[in-house]
């Protein structure tokens, strides 16, 4: 198989809630592709899906042998009262050696916190080092779910910014869910959009080719968002029998 994932057909359910619905997809060695979708479209459960934490009740899910998965969560809890320095935080649960968590967090780009303590992080910096323990293991695929939640929006497009280096350096693939849909629009190879089923997929130029686009996206990334539009410039598969009209600026803002 020359994808390093492979969906076919994957049926996902919560009792008796079906949360995917035969959902069909690759990722190639590489490339970067977003997922956006409504809040509930199951974009967490893939994820976890993927990295096998849930099981789908039917389909298949393949994975290139030995594929190194990097994760970065959408958020992390630490006991704020527990010291603990980054250094620390980076050899659990497997110890790693002063080499290799230098250089994760020399990749992540905050090669200096090793000795700060995690619960005095700012945001930003707390992102930077789950993304650090996410490289630690030199993934062939880099998952972030949401990782910039919570980050204003310079901080957030530095982290995407600082993803696309990543994986030129890497050369991993990174598939990523996230709100802020300039950034599906700057840094994603692909877009793939879940409503429960992959209702469609495609270039983000297809949409950053419209005009209103240009014309609000080269002034800032606020406007942007509005531009999303579901309900045309893509193809829609047989059997996409829900509503396509989302609004993309409340979907962006939860
Ligand atoms: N562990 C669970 N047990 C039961 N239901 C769950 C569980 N996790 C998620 N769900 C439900 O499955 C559906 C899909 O959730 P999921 O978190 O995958 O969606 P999402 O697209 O990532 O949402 P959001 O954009 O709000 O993060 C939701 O209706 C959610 O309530």
């Amino acid at each position: 198989m020359n994808a390093l994932v492979e969906f076919q057909d994957v049926n996902l359910s919560y009792g008796a809630q079906k949360v995917l619905d035969d959902v069909n997809l690759s990722i190639a060695p590489g490339e970067i592709v977003t997922i956006v979708g409504p809040n509930g479209s199951g974009k967490s459960s893939l994820l976890r899906a993927l990295i096998g934490a849930l099981k789908p009740a039917s389909g298949q899910i393949n994975r290139a042998s030995g594929l190194r998965i990097g994760y970065v969560p959408q958020k992390l809890h630490i006991d704020p009262t527990l010291p603990m320095t980054v250094r620390r935080f980076l050899s659990l649960p497997l110890k790693i050696i002063d080499a290799e968590a230098a250089q994760a967090l020399q990749r992540a780009g905050v090669y200096d916190l090793g000795p700060r303590q995690m619960s005095l992080l700012s945001g930003g910096q707390f992102q930077r080092v789950l993304l650090a323990r996410a490289l630690l293991h030199k993934p062939q695929l880099l998952l972030l779910d949401e990782a910039t939640q919570g980050l204003d929006q310079p901080g957030s497009a530095a982290f995407y910014r600082h993803i696309e280096k990543v994986r030129d350096e890497l050369n991993c693939a990174v598939l990523m869910i996230s709100h802020e849909l300039h950034v599906v629009m700057s840094a994603s190879d692909r877009v793939i959009c879940l409503n429960g089923h992959v209702c469609c997929e495609g270039k983000p130029d297809v949409v950053a080719s419209a005009p209103e686009y240009r014309a609000l996206f080269g002034t800032g990334t606020g406007g942007a968002l509005a531009l999303y539009r579901h309900d045309h410039d893509h193809a829609h598969g047989d059997g996409c029998d829900h509503d396509h009209t989302h609004d993309p600026v409340n979907e962006a803002a939860d």
